[in-house]
């Protein structure tokens, strides 16, 4: 007959604590050899415990009687010794078992940090390694919540875990303690611990059920708060609509409930232990009593020694019930670690110096395998060369350049590089050679200057300035407060539209690139603004190869030659003139820009 699911057998404890290890492994590194050192410590701190337990009774038992001599130690390991003597070693070894018990405080409290640390490093490493189509499909606020509150959990459950060993194996030292002093008292102190876990086993398991959720309803919480913080204008502006105001009630509703039958259960089921074990005791002492072994000496070892290890008893219940709160909490941070590790970007081991030639070779590609999105696209431009990239929306562009980003890769065909299969080449030398400015370029908070070097220490002070010239923004920066030392930021200390595209094309510019691709990078200036844009980006004909995705024709004007995509194909590539003959498509917007808007 097999015992029902949530009985604790102690292959079932065991296998808990094994699961838990697992998970936790791959984290803890060179702390594994701390954990077997932190064991050893352990048993010596319940074999210290015992000996000071038998050593208090035993003088108890003299100081009541009037006696000078002592029978230190009772059962077996008995001895005679001086009363005084006995105190002055029982201080010794009270001083010992405090500094054992410092130290097995701090070795888990490392631990965890060291675990919070390489966990953060390990998530941090892995998410930036993963390929763009997993990081862009991350919902918002979920890679926070796994570097934030997970991680805090899960180095946690680092402490929690090796208490739980330290509580185990202290437990066990005192009970072959007992069993050296009273067999039978050990007996029926093992009985007790058995009764107590199989009485609270159900709860342990709700526990379980309601810590699940709780881990799962805090990412979707952090996911909740983080689109609230972007839709913060869009709420100002359209006001907080009873609908809205609904939907966040609900998110924090969701996780009150997990979140008081978490805290409820945390708090009742050691109390609930406290007085389920004095009942055992007082039982247990009926029993001893019943039994015979009336020694008085006896008597107070084994009934200390008893409360001691229901006390360690208490701590395993604890530690095993925290566990189970905190085991969704690393599991869900293993699928996530797995999960990018599974779909790391693809990488080259070719150098790449200097790129001359870039272009397509029949490729095709889709975000999903359902759905294709490019058609049998090719073509190839030169270092020099402008090319402007057009099409109604949802034909590509952005596609086109995603791929040329090397962001994501064909679905057949190639992205050729020099007349080379691009992925031949180093992604780190990629991203050197070929630069991008976004249609909504972001900033960091700090200063300008860091906002051009962006993290890339070997762009100087004065490349970062010569950048801002070619950007057309270095007039307006020197008239800052701070000039190149100004704060700025997203939305706090926030610049303009205009200023804030031409500070990501200086970005753009400081890495010196070989390719410099636009996404409409007129698109948020004014008449005058666009002009010095427009200026820049024509200086730079013949020294790079610049691709403009434009909206706007006028955008066109230094173009040499025009890609006009229209359903995902590539439905030409010439100069302005060429298809302003030939394309229907373009021939309309350069119609109805020269009436006077912009296209479509
Ligand atoms: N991340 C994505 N996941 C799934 N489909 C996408 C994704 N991004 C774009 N698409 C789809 O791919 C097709 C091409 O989109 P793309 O953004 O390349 O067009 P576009 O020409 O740049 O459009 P626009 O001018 O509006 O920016 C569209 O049908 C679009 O819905």
């Amino acid at each position: 007959m097999s015992l029902p699911k949530q009985w604790p057998t102690p292959t079932r404890v065991v296998r808990r604590y094994t699961t838990a290890w697992q998970q936790f492994g791959p984290f803890l590194g060179s702390s594994k050899s701390r954990i077997a050192v932190m064991a050893g410590g352990s048993v010596v701190a319940g074999l210290v415990e015992a000996v000071l337990l038998a050593l208090v009774a035993s003088l108890a038992t003299a100081l009541s009687q009037g006696q000078t001599q002592v029978d230190a130690l009772p059962g077996p390991l008995e001895f005679e010794a001086p009363l005084l003597v006995l105190c002055l070693v029982g201080m010794g070894v009270a001083v010992f078992r405090g500094a054992l018990q410092v130290w097995l405080a701090y070795v888990p409290a490392s631990m965890s940090a060291a675990v919070m640390a390489n966990l953060r490093r390990d998530l941090f490493e892995r998410f930036t390694s993963a390929s763009w189509k997993i990081q862009s499909a991350e919902r918002d606020g979920h890679f926070q919540s796994l570097m934030t509150t997970q991680a805090i959990q899960a180095s946690a459950a680092v402490t929690t875990l090796s208490e739980g060993i330290s509580a185990v194996l202290m437990f066990f030292t005192l009970l072959a303690s007992a069993f050296l002093l009273s067999a039978p008292t050990a007996l029926i102190l093992i009985g007790a611990s058995a009764v107590l876990f199989v009485m609270l086993a159900p709860l342990a398991r709700r526990q379980r059920g309601h810590a699940r959720a709780l881990s799962a309803e805090n990412v979707e919480y952090a996911k909740g708060v983080q689109e609230m913080v972007q839709l913060a204008e869009e709420t100002q502006v359209f006001g907080a609509s009873r609908a809205y105001r609904e939907a966040v009630e609900g998110m924090i509703q969701e996780v009150r409930r997990p979140l008081l039958q978490t805290r409820f259960l945390n708090r009742a089921v050691p109390a609930l232990y406290q007085s389920v074990a004095f009942f055992l005791l007082l039982l247990a002492l009926t029993i001893v009593f019943l039994s015979g072994a009336t020694a008085i000496g006896e008597l107070g070892a084994v009934v200390l020694i008893l409360i001691r290890s229901l006390t360690f008893g208490q701590r395993i219940q604890a530690s095993s019930t925290r566990m189970n709160e905190l085991i969704p909490y690393m599991g869900r941070l293993r699928r996530a670690l797995d999960h990018y590790a599974d779909h790391t970007r693809q990488d080259g081991d070719q150098p790449l110096s200097r790129i001359e030639r870039l272009g397509m070779s029949h490729v095709d590609f889709g975000y999903d395998a359902k759905t294709p999105v490019l058609h049998d696209v090719s073509f190839e431009a030169s270092r020099g060369e402008v090319i402007g990239i057009v099409g109604p929306s949802g034909a590509g562009k952005s596609s086109i350049v995603q791929l040329l980003l090397r962001l994501r890769l064909p679905t057949s065909g190639t992205v050729t590089v020099n007349d080379q299969d691009g992925r031949d080449f180093r992604l780190e030398d990629w991203r050197h050679r070929v630069s991008y400015v976004p249609q909504s370029p972001q900033l960091l908070w700090g200063t300008v200057a860091d906002n051009i070097r962006f993290y890339r220490d070997d762009i100087s002070d004065a490349d970062v300035e010569e950048a801002a010239r070619k950007a057309s923004l270095h007039e307006e920066i020197l008239s800052w407060p701070k000039g190149y030392q100004t704060v700025i930021g997203q939305r706090a200390a926030a610049i303009s539209g205009g200023q804030r595209q031409r500070l990501c094309l200086a970005r753009a510019l400081a890495g010196r690139p070989d390719v410099l691709i636009l996404d409409e990078p007129t698109s948020a200036l004014d008449v005058k603004s666009e002009q010095a844009v427009q200026e820049s980006l024509a200086r730079m004909k013949g020294e790079v190869l610049l691709l403009l995705v434009a909206h706007r024709v006028s955008t066109l004007s230094i173009c040499d030659r025009v890609m006009v995509m229209g359903d995902g194909r590539l439905q030409g590539i010439a100069e302005p003139e060429v298809l302003l003959r030939d394309n229907d498509f373009f021939r309309e917007i350069t119609e109805i820009s020269q009436a006077g808007h912009s296209v479509p």
